[in-house]
């Protein structure tokens, strides 16, 4: 049998440009002499269509999609994935339809609800019926994505007799998913002792990143395909020859970290109607990184850096910071804060001292950093320029970062990357040619919001906050466990108060690029307003 798997990147609403990608799919597989054409889960909508899927005009829509999709059949069978209103239910289903008409429907057993999935909010699960359609002789076994993750349910589709099976997926990634995907379908293609078409769509949207990598697998459970990550492809595979396979390289986990950071800016600035940026640059690592990935991302005439020395800033942040613009070939323009940091403390000074409140605190150090976002946010209004914020992970998890100063902008490229990760990451980018200022990795880190300011003041060492951290948020592990694995109980503590105390400030933060298991987000939904300590109080 031969397939077309097309690995394209639906974009969440656009039903005509969805329908015009599978229609130009399907073509491609005519001229191929394809049996069949599969798709990615959700074909027609994107995926997630969260609450669109609440309102009736966007199913009136759909279902005009659906019928056009059908309706643009020939010879090659159409695999594809949309919802479908049954009665008083909606189902997450896949199509097949071929020469114009509807072969058969299968509706999705199994619907994620933890994570980033919010399946059972929108759908009802489906009986399991109808998921052996024949194509031309053949009989086609069918899976959703999450169908394939669950043994009771793999036991059954085992028992059907299949001559192929199909599993139209939406699978987000974090580090290292794909080699999880590719130990499933293998195990699950020998249970069912016939080959395993695995198709995931790519594209940013909103936090998640699709990767790609659709494959297929033979009965026996050897790889027989895998299609390039991070990238639309179309190709076919003949399930009874070898010509024309493709194994595409699977890169290290630091380049797919890299690779989903660039394509999640790319398309959410890009989704989201703008082509151009802004960064303040401050010489540090953060904007330094989250500048080289807006250049990769979206191209160096659609960078502008905005360096805004204040009276505490040191000369290497200025100088690192132009050689950053430099080495990126960026434009960039300079502008002295101190003039408008006094304006807004003579503001506040007489009533300041009538509380006799005059001496300088954490207050005047955030009026810095929320005149930059002021400035940063008027360039951005002035230009149409999103702005970018640069606070990693580590500080958006210690609340180490200004409401309306630093955390202003529209989407943190580096809210998933913890700060040694971005250490690593700025190495890695520089692991042939000077790109970001060795001098921006190696020096200390400072916020420079009062004089000699380091983080490791106020913060413990980054290697033990990020252990502690990934602990307490990947292992979800308390005190008492983290403190067992040797790190000092106090310090354990003062971590876990900070990460629960900054709840309030991540809820105002904006969206970025989730590459771990348990990004701040949908993945990690916690209360602000809670009172269940796991520190002494
Ligand atoms: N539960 C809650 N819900 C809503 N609001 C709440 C709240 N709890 C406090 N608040 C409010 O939040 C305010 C405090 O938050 P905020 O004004 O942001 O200020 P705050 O967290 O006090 O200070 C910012 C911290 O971030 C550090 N920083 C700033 C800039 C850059 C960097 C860096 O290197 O990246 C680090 C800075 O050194 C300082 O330690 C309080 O005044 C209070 O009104
Ligand atoms: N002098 C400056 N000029 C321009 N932008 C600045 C300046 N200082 C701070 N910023 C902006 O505020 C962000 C937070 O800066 P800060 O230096 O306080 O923390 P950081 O987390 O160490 O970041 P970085 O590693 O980029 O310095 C910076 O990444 C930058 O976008
Ligand atoms: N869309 C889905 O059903 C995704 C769930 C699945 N376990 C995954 O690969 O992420």
């Amino acid at each position: 049998m031969k397939l077309l798997i097309a690995q394209i990147a639906p974009r969440v609403g656009d039903l005509e440009g969805n329908v015009r990608l599978i229609h130009e799919a399907l073509r491609e597989a005519e001229h191929q002499g394809c049996d069949l054409a599969v798709f990615p889960e959700l074909t027609v909508t994107g995926y997630p269509p969260e609450d669109l899927l609440k309102r009736p005009a966007f199913m009136i829509a759909v279902d005009k999609a659906v019928g056009q999709v059908i309706a643009g059949t020939s010879a090659v069978c159409a695999v594809f994935g949309a919802p479908r209103r049954d009665g008083e239910s909606l189902r997450n289903s896949v199509l097949l339809a071929q020469n114009g008409k509807l072969l058969g429907v299968y509706d999705k057993q199994r619907l994620p609800n933890y994570g980033v999935f919010d399946e059972q909010r929108y759908f009802s699960a489906g009986n399991g019926t109808n998921a052996v359609v024949e194509v031309n002789g053949h009989r086609i076994g069918v899976g959703i994505c999450e169908d394939l993750w669950h043994d009771d349910l793999a036991r059954r589709q085992a028992e059907m007799d299949c001559d192929l099976w199909v599993n139209l997926n939406a699978s987000p990634f974090h580090t290292n998913k794909q080699l999880e995907r590719e130990a499933l379908v293998r195990r699950r293609a020998m249970q069912f002792g016939v080959p395993l078409v695995y198709v995931n769509p790519v594209g940013g949207q909103d936090e998640i990143v699709f990767d790609g990598g659709s494959h297929v697998v033979d009965g026996a459970g050897d790889l027989v395909l895998r299609a390039p990550l991070f990238e639309s492809w179309v190709g076919t595979v003949d399930t009874e020859s070898e010509e024309g396979r493709i194994i595409s390289p699977l890169p290290e986990a630091i380049e797919q970290v890299h690779r989903a950071l660039v394509m999640g800016v790319r398309d959410y600035v890009h989704r989201n109607g703008c082509r151009q940026v802004v960064i303040g640059l401050s010489g540090g690592i953060d904007s330094a990184l989250t500048a080289v990935i807006a250049v990769q991302a979206l191209g160096a005439e659609n960078v502008l850096g905005v360096l805004l020395p204040s009276r505490y800033s040191s000369d290497h942040s200025i100088s690192d910071a132009e050689a950053l613009v430099a080495n990126l070939g960026i434009e960039a323009v300079t502008l002295p804060i101190a003039s408008g940091v006094s304006a807004a403390e003579d503001i506040l000074a007489d009533t300041f001292a009538e509380w006799g409140k005059s001496e300088a605190d954490v207050t005047e150090e955030n009026i810095q950093a929320r005149i930059r976002g002021l400035l940063l946010m008027a360039i951005s209004n002035k230009t149409g320029r999103m702005l970018l914020t640069t606070g990693n992970k580590s500080e958006m998890a210690v609340g180490y970062a200004t409401l309306y100063g630093d955390m202003a902008g529209g989407f943190a490229v580096l809210k998933d990357v913890y700060k040694t990760q971005a250490f690593e990451l700025s190495r890695w980018i520089n692991r042939s040619e000077e790109v970001i200022p060795w001098n921006t990795i190696s020096k200390p880190p400072s916020a420079e919001l009062r004089p000699d300011q380091k983080d490791s003041d106020s913060l413990p060492d980054y290697e033990v906050l990020d252990a502690i951290l990934k602990a307490n948020i990947e292992e979800r592990l308390g005190v008492d466990e983290i403190a067992a694995r040797g790190y000092n109980r106090a310090e354990v503590e003062r971590v876990v108060r900070m990460l629960q105390l900054a709840e309030y400030k991540r809820r105002q933060a904006p969206p970025g690029v989730k590459i771990t298991e348990r990004a701040f987000g949908r993945d990690r939904r916690y209360p602000i307003t809670h009172h269940f300590y796991e520190w002494e109080k």
